[in-house]
């Protein structure tokens, strides 16, 4: 037997997945690091935590499940999106990552807008938010000049792991799609952005396709790792693009919800001729001329697991939710809105802060933690919403993510979506579409599509239930009205944050 491996750098940790020819799941390894918020709004990454922590992972992965090195062919990558990671001419990191849900860029994502006006959607086809690259790069030029001087290129955080196994660097369409530098119909770096703003072509990597192959293992990560030097290496892609490839989501009609760090729902697009006037992000997939639009919730899964660290430390998720089945939808009254750390879709806006309404002494931990969920799903079904009012039909959801793992969950989102939620035998969809494109580098299928006719098993599905649903409809209404009813709040107290 033949295998691949995924890697998923994920933003609170890697995960290591080893495939084997036949789509079966033969071994998992993960590795944690570390996020530094230093000021609120901030969160960074220490690039050298990745590498360490991914070659750490694989050496597991090899070691515990027992398959010879040279029976592992391909090796591929999904990323979390958006962060900088500028590099020296060296090729070293010249300060921390800045990852993807820091929101300190404001200022020059209206700068970004000023300068670029229509053009912006056009090009890039989305809006300028914080949490996209180009921003990222504007800030260390305005704030830490003596960093930017040394940065000859930028790369994305998975670019920089993939660099330090191979040697070479490279970046991903999917990928670079969200770093707002992209001619993403025309598939090359945008002349108009990067002279816009001064850039030179040479501080953007070579692109290629997420299938494309770019190398083998170099000595040192063969030796870390006990993976073979010709172990074949492929670019891989934007963590929602490989989920989507992982879940099966490459042709029209097919929607993906994914509660990870971050949370998104997401549409697969034949070409790139839909128009959402920027409401949604709009990107390559990982598939080969074909496109996704989707919509973000920033604080997601991070919800509940700020909610769990904060309030039952070191208790698992399973321990943790084990009463929240037996609350009835709308956690009597309790209501919670999922922007701890501000918010894109449809509320871009980094101000933004979470709220708990309608508290009452009645209310148990469970309530609580029932509320962080049904607000989360909520958040996401704005962005379902947003597909509906486009015309789009939405009746069938694949649901993967950290969060796919409850069942409460699954039929929660079944209830608040009012549409079928499908669940996958692994809830890892992005290692999974990683591993996906090393298969389908190595020749073993035509194409992704067949690949997924193997790869991608489906297991439980959850049908929505009338009268939750149309209790949620009711609750969705009350939702909705939280983030105007609390907007000039937190503006207010945007003063008395660290
Ligand atoms: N057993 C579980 N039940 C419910 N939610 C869970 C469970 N395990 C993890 N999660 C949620 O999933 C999130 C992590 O998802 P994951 O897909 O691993 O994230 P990432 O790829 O961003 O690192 C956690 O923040 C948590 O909210
Ligand atoms: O910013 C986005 C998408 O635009 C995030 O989805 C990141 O890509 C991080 O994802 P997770 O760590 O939550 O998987």
């Amino acid at each position: 037997m033949k295998y691949v491996i995924g890697v998923d750098l994920g933003t609170s940790a890697v995960k290591t997945l080893l495939v084997a020819q036949d789509g079966t799941v033969k071994a998992e390894a993960t590795r944690e690091y570390p996020l530094y918020h230093e000021k609120s709004g901030w969160s960074e990454q220490e690039p050298e935590d990745w590498v360490a922590a991914t070659l750490e992972s694989l050496k597991e992965l090899a070691a515990q499940s027992g398959v010879s090195p040279e029976d592992i062919e391909g090796l591929s990558f999904s990323g979390q999106m958006h962060g900088l990671v500028l590099l020296d001419q060296n090729n070293a990191p010249v300060r921390r990552a800045i990852l993807w849900n820091d929101t300190r860029t404001t200022e020059q994502c209206r700068e970004i807008e000023r300068t670029l006006g229509d053009k912006l959607l056009s090009i890039t086809r989305n809006p300028a938010l914080e949490g996209f690259t180009l921003p990222k790069i504007l800030w260390v030029r305005q704030h830490e000049p003596q960093s930017f001087a040394k940065a000859s290129r930028f790369v994305l955080p998975k670019d920089y792991v993939r660099y330090r196994l191979t040697g070479e660097i490279h970046m991903d369409l999917s990928d670079a799609a969200g770093t707002l530098m992209l001619d993403v119909a025309n598939k090359r770096w945008s002349p108009e952005v990067l002279s816009a703003f001064g850039l030179a072509a040479a501080f953007c990597p070579p692109l290629v396709e997420a299938g494309g192959f770019v190398g083998t293992l170099n000595a040192a990560s063969a030796e870390a790792t006990g993976l073979a030097p010709a172990t074949r290496v492929f670019a891989g892609g934007a963590d929602n693009a490989c989920g989507a490839i992982g879940a099966g989501i490459l042709k029209p009609g097919l929607t993906l919800c994914s509660i990870g760090t971050s949370g998104v729902v997401l549409t697969y697009e034949a070409d790139a001729s839909a128009d959402y006037a920027g409401k949604v992000h709009f990107f390559n997939h990982g598939k080969e001329n074909a496109f996704y639009a989707m919509g973000v919730t920033l604080a997601a899964g991070y919800s509940l697991s700020w909610f769990r660290n904060t309030f039952a430390k070191g208790e698992s998720f399973d321990s943790f939710l084990a009463g929240v089945g037996d609350i009835a939808p709308g956690s009597e009254g309790l209501l919670f809105t999922p922007y701890l750390v501000g918010e894109r879709t449809p509320h871009a806006d980094a101000n933004i802060r979470g709220s708990f309404i309608g508290m009452d002494g009645s209310h148990t931990r469970a309530h609580f933690a029932r509320a962080v969920m049904e607000g989360i799903t909520f958040s996401l079904h704005e962005s379902v919403d947003i597909f509906r009012q486009a015309g789009k039909t939405v009746d069938t959801i694949v649901s993967i993510g950290g969060g796919a793992k409850n069942p409460v969950w699954l039929q929660m989102q079944a209830d608040i979506f009012g549409a079928e939620v499908v669940a996958l035998e692994n809830e890892q969809g992005p290692g999974l579409g990683a591993a996906m494109l090393a298969a389908t580098g190595c020749g073993w299928f035509p194409s992704l599509d067949a690949c997924a006719d193997t790869f991608v098993k489906r297991s439980r599905s959850y049908r929505p239930d009338p009268a939750r649903s149309a209790r949620y409809a009711e609750l969705f209404g009350v939702y909705k009205q939280v983030y105007a009813q609390t907007k000039g709040l937190n503006e207010a107290l945007a003063a008395f944050r660290k």
